[in-house]
């Protein structure tokens, strides 16, 4: 079912040999273009066009109203909410430690600078809900930017037509557990586009969050630095580190789990062991067969962004891994703790036979949104830090600033920059 990519014997540098989707961000990009330009020039109108044309849906008012939220979390099954509620708990505390505090450098004798962690004011959170639905998605963007102390929150997901044209009750459920209340019943690139530019019905936001397929991921790129964006989180990806001590069972039934998400979601085993690819093959033949969705999931595990690497030892697996540098690692070897512990291109790693990715998705306390497409090589996971940004306060007295001026001078003059130099000199003459 997987490809089979044989590095085995290979000295050459691993990342252009390894799986990827063919349909990349960049291609989409060219095509959510019109949509995201329609939205800037036409505003609510050119959202509904994209709405009715992509989700099937002819809208109303973009904004969810109060009593449909509260009606979703009276309607919620109690073991839901109660699922929804520990999971909760455990991102808020996980991510309440996670909130870093003011520091203050005395840099010389009257000198200080301090650096001051402000909260974004309005943050715009994406909650994908196509081929599936997203409540915890809900709680892992919306609890950080709470505990960063973000003002004005705003979600937006799409509009189900078997909801009435409102996203998802569970998505609105969790909306309301959480205190909410300004959804939008808008999803895909006029999302994003609705959040970065506003239009009448929506004021626009200082930063999106949140996962979504390729085509929020490509409107997400297209748009950042007209508002500030996560990293990008589109089609989920699972790599798992294996030996021998694996069980074939967990391997696939893990790969399985995240190809669930999407057909162009990513499964990919890195082993030095032949015998365990096998396994694991026979393993994936008989759960696929039996699961709900098989075809996502078989398109998933069959497509070029899929397949099972063999390498010589778990030295060169550990290379490969941090190559492809994988939203969600797992490390499923002997002394696996070790082993996680080299790796340093990763969304979150998932150490051991006892810490699955379905952890993390939902209970873990680590968040949910990570980075796709090799973005763990440079960018981080959701969290309070996202929605943060660091204000530097620079405070000098005069005999500071007298001490240092001939520095500032120098260096002014240096870069043939005379006038920086003399707002320096000015205040001593
Ligand atoms: N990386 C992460 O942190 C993370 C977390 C959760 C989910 N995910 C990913 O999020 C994605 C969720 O995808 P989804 O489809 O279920 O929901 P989604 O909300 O991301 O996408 C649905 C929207 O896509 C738009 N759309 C559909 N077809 C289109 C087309 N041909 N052109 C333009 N727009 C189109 C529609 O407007 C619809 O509202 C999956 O890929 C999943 O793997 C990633
Ligand atoms: N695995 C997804 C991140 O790529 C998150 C998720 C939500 N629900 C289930 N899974
Ligand atoms: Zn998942």
């Amino acid at each position: 079912m997987l490809n089979r990519i044989d590095l085995r014997g290979s000295t050459t540098d691993p990342r252009g040999l390894l799986p990827r989707a063919q349909l990349d961000v960049s291609v989409a990009v060219d095509k959510i273009r019109p949509v995201v330009e329609a939205v800037r020039e036409h505003g609510a109108a050119a959202v509904r066009e994209a709405t009715e044309r992509f989700d099937g849906v002819t809208l109303g008012a973009l904004r969810v109203p109060a009593e449909a939220i509260a009606a979703s979390v009276e309607a919620l099954d109690a073991d839901v909410r109660a699922a929804l509620t520990e999971a909760i708990a455990r991102t808020r505390k996980v991510h309440s430690d996670q909130r870093r505090a003011d520091v203050t450098t005395q840099v010389v004798p009257g000198g200080t600078v301090t650096e001051r962690w402000v909260p974004v004011a309005r943050v715009g959170l994406y909650v994908p809900g196509g081929l599936a639905m997203y409540p915890s998605t809900v709680v892992m963007n919306v609890v950080p930017a709470q505990v960063a102390g973000v003002e004005s929150l705003v979600v937006s997901s799409p509009p189900q037509v078997d909801n009435g044209g409102l996203p998802d009750a569970r998505v609105l459920a969790a909306c309301a557990l959480l205190g909410v209340d300004e959804v939008y019943a808008v999803g895909g690139a006029q999302a994003i586009a609705m959040l970065a530019y506003g239009v009448d019905e929506c004021a626009p936001v200082d930063m999106i969050t949140g996962p979504g397929n390729i085509w929020v991921t490509a409107a997400k790129r297209l748009l950042r630095g007209v508002v500030g964006i996560d990293a990008e989180a589109g089609p989920t990806e699972i790599a798992i580190l294996a030996d021998d001590t694996a069980d074939p069972v967990h391997v696939a039934a893990d790969l399985i789990s995240q190809a669930e998400h999407d057909p162009l979601a990513a499964s990919v085993l890195v082993t030095p062991s032949e015998a365990l690819v096998e396994a694991v093959e026979r393993e994936l033949t008989r759960q696929v067969a039996a699961t709900k969705h098989t075809a996502r999931i078989t398109e998933a595990l069959t497509g070029p962004q899929s397949g099972a690497v063999l390498v010589d030892d778990l030295a060169a697996g550990l290379r490969v891994v941090d190559a492809y540098a994988a939203e969600h690692l797992e490390i499923q070897t002997e002394n696996a703790r070790e082993w996680a512990l080299r790796v340093r291109n990763a969304g979150a790693i998932f150490v051991g036979a006892y810490s699955p990715v379905s952890l993390g998705d939902y209970c873990a306390g680590s968040n949910h949104v990570l980075p796709t497409g090799g973005c763990a090589r440079h960018s981080s996971g959701l969290s309070v830090q996202s929605f943060l940004r660091g204000i530097h306060i620079v405070d000098y007295d005069e005999a500071a600033l007298r001490d240092v001026a001939g520095h500032v001078v120098t260096l002014a003059n240096v870069e043939d920059l005379p006038a920086h130099g003399e707002a320096v000199s000015v205040r001593f003459k």
